[in-house]
């Protein structure tokens, strides 16, 4: 492609309104922001500045990113270090045509080390309503239990939350599961979805990951979740596959963070192509842009390279993340005039 066409090919991607659905914001922690937060709070870190925390980032598989990823986020721990991370999150996303967003948080890895839930809450929602105050951007936050722990621990992380719940209206909609998939099934935390569906939330989680489909399956049957984070390895299942397609539940996918964390060994391999081609509802998502070297347009483009997406299938895939969103059916339909407007279609 020449490189004049190349710019107009990114900027007219970039142009597509989109919701990021798959965002874990302790994730966007770029090692800048790392190193500023344990330089203003009197952490010090085990690298000797951001390079190597980059040079870091060679992961095997999840656990060797979650171990790193725990790690980063103990950095984080008055309102103004939340609201930092947000904004600088927002922000980027923003300039990546991102309208919307329904962005994660793990309560349990700030609780666990003594910071107060609601310096966690308070600090990211004063970054996600100046957002939408300035930026004209709509977000939503997503409470996400962490599945190496016990039941019990989310149920204390759930009650704890409650009390906050009519302060964070705005924003506080949903749940989700999240951390080490393999060994940790969906229906262990089959009590607390029960729970959660029956207060309102709207409910997601990680399944299909490194976890094989029966997970997915677990988080359809058991859970009810109204989306499946990841969900990839949902094709070993033929029966599930066409389930999915034909009840057509989103799959919020990550090819950055697949490929990092070895779900897939090239992306020309990834099967996202071949899912949104059958019908499913597929979505692109960054997951933990700080660690898997891209935002979401970066997904886009890596995405459409590897795997010769046509501009119909990635205007598909921005209006999938609209449709798959938590918005009210009205605010959903305008973000989808928009996009018809950009993409040419009005
Ligand atoms: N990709 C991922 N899978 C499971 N848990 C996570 N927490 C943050 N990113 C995650
Ligand atoms: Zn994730």
């Amino acid at each position: 492609m020449a490189a004049s066409s190349e710019h107009e090919w990114r900027d007219w991607l970039r142009a597509l309104p989109k919701a990021e659905l798959h965002l874990h914001i302790e994730g966007t922690l770029e090692p800048e922001l790392m190193f500023e937060l344990s330089r203003r709070n009197g952490i010090t870190l085990p690298y000797a500045d951001v390079q190597a925390v980059r040079d870091a980032y060679r992961f095997t598989d999840l656990q060797s990113f979650l171990d790193l990823y725990y790690a980063g986020a103990g950095v984080l721990v008055t309102e103004q270090d939340f609201y930092d991370l947000a904004a600088a999150y927002l922000r980027r996303a923003h300039a990546d045509g991102v309208v919307h967003a329904e962005i994660m948080f793990d309560p349990q890895t700030h609780t666990a080390r003594g910071i107060a839930l609601d310096t966690v809450f308070a600090g990211l929602a004063r970054a996600l309503r100046e957002a939408r105050d300035t930026l004209g951007m709509s977000s939503c936050l997503l409470l996400s239990f962490l599945r190496h722990l016990s039941e019990d621990d989310a149920f204390a992380t759930l009650e704890a939350a409650l009390p906050l719940r009519e302060t964070y209206a705005d924003l506080w909609i949903g749940i989700g599961l999240d951390s080490s998939e393999r060994g940790n099934p969906p229906e262990k935390f089959a009590r607390i979805y029960a729970r959660c569906a029956q207060l309102g939330f709207r409910l997601v989680a990680h399944a299909g990951e490194e976890g094989p489909p029966e997970y997915v399956r677990g988080a359809l049957d058991t859970l009810k979740v109204a989306r499946i984070d990841h969900g990839v390895r949902s094709s070993e299942d033929p029966a599930l596959l066409q389930e999915i397609i034909r009840r057509q539940v989103p799959l919020t996918v990550c090819p950055l963070s697949n490929l990092k964390l070895g779900v897939v060994h090239d992306l020309r391999e990834h099967n996202l192509a071949r899912l949104l081609r059958a019908g499913a509802l597929v979505t692109l998502n960054s997951d933990d842009p700080a660690y898997f070297g891209g935002y979401v347009l970066d997904n886009y483009i890596a995405s459409a390279e590897a795997l010769d997406l046509s501009r119909d299938e990635l205007v598909t895939l921005a209006a999938n993340s609209l449709k798959a969103s938590f918005l009210p059916p009205a605010g959903r339909h305008a973000l989808l005039d928009r996009l018809w407007a950009a993409a040419g279609r009005d």
